[in-house]
């Protein structure tokens, strides 16, 4: 009777904080609202360590604060939810620990992957961006599995950063650009007769044409599947990238407020956007200027 009874204030309790919550939104909503939301979810041990939990249950907390964070992100109209989940860096831990967080992450892609699961409720694609060579076969290919089922999403889009590294993803990106020049160059070539290489070498113009920029290289980006992020927040208080995002990131406000991963609630999101709003023409300017 008591479990009923439980059951009912919860969902009473729940059925109010979301409508405060919509309210909230639709508030929020006549000011800018941010199209891409970039996370690093800092502080899952030292909750651990807080709350006195078992190893892994820090990071199992962190996954819980995702999902509220991506229904609250969907809610509030924000289109691209982007998170660090685990960087190269990462894999130089404790073999056992590197261990336990790729079955929470295997655990988890493979839960996200159901067809109740939150993302497919709400029409959420997921994309795992990183050097996916990295990961262990069954991590690829639950990975790979949950993209392949979550394609046809179209109302918003997680990306899932795993062995990631700006660094890495800028040498891919080059290295692509560069195999992708080469080969524009040798089907040129090829077309006449194998005189355009050496043209291209005397012709300063020519070269010019086949040098690679910005574009090129931003195409082969990972994330060339989200427009560049308009906030990154780091929890646990630390005001640094850690090499993330370091291409994407030059105009974004940055917000590191002190709760550990597993804290971060509604509030730090409102304060945020407040924050967003506030800077909003500002960074817009500096967008045009660069
Ligand atoms: C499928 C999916 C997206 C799963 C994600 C699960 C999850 C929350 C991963 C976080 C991993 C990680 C290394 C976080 C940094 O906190 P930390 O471990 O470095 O903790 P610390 O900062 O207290 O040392």
């Amino acid at each position: 009777m008591e479990g009923v009874n439980g059951k009912k204030v919860g969902h009473l309790f729940e059925n109010i904080s979301s409508f405060v919550r919509q309210c909230i939104f639709s508030v929020l909503s006549v000011g800018p609202v941010p199209s891409h939301i970039a996370f690093i979810m800092d502080g899952n041990r030292r909750y651990s360590k807080k709350q006195n939990l078992i190893d892994g249950n820090g990071h199992r907390a962190g996954f819980s604060a995702l999902i509220n964070m991506l229904k609250y992100c969907y809610e509030l109209g924000v289109k691209y939810i982007t998170v660090y989940a685990f960087s190269i860096d990462n894999f130089k831990r404790r073999p056992e620990e590197v261990v336990s967080l790729m079955k929470l992450m295997q655990e988890k892609i493979d839960e996200l992957t159901k067809e109740e699961s939150i993302v497919n409720r709400l029409g959420i694609r997921i994309y795992f961006q990183g050097n996916l060579k990295l990961l262990s076969d069954h991590v690829r290919s639950a990975a790979e599995r949950a993209m392949v089922k979550t394609s046809g999403n179209s109302k918003a889009v997680l990306s899932i950063c795993v062995a990631y590294t700006s660094t890495d993803e800028i040498v891919h990106a080059v290295q692509e650009s560069c195999e992708e020049k080469w080969d524009e160059i040798r089907k040129l070539d090829a077309n006449n007769d194998g005189g355009n290489l050496i043209r291209l070498e005397e012709n300063v113009k020519d070269k010019d044409e086949h040098q690679i920029g910005v574009t090129n290289v931003d195409r082969h980006m990972y994330m060339s599947v989200c427009p560049d992020p308009d906030i990154i927040i780091r929890t646990s208080g630390a005001a640094r990238l850690s090499n993330f995002l370091l291409w994407q990131s030059a105009h974004c406000l940055l917000y590191s407020p002190a709760a550990l991963w597993p804290e971060i609630g509604l509030r730090h999101l409102i304060w945020v956007i407040l924050d967003f709003q506030r800077n909003y023409l500002y960074l817009k300017e500096k967008k045009k200027q660069s």
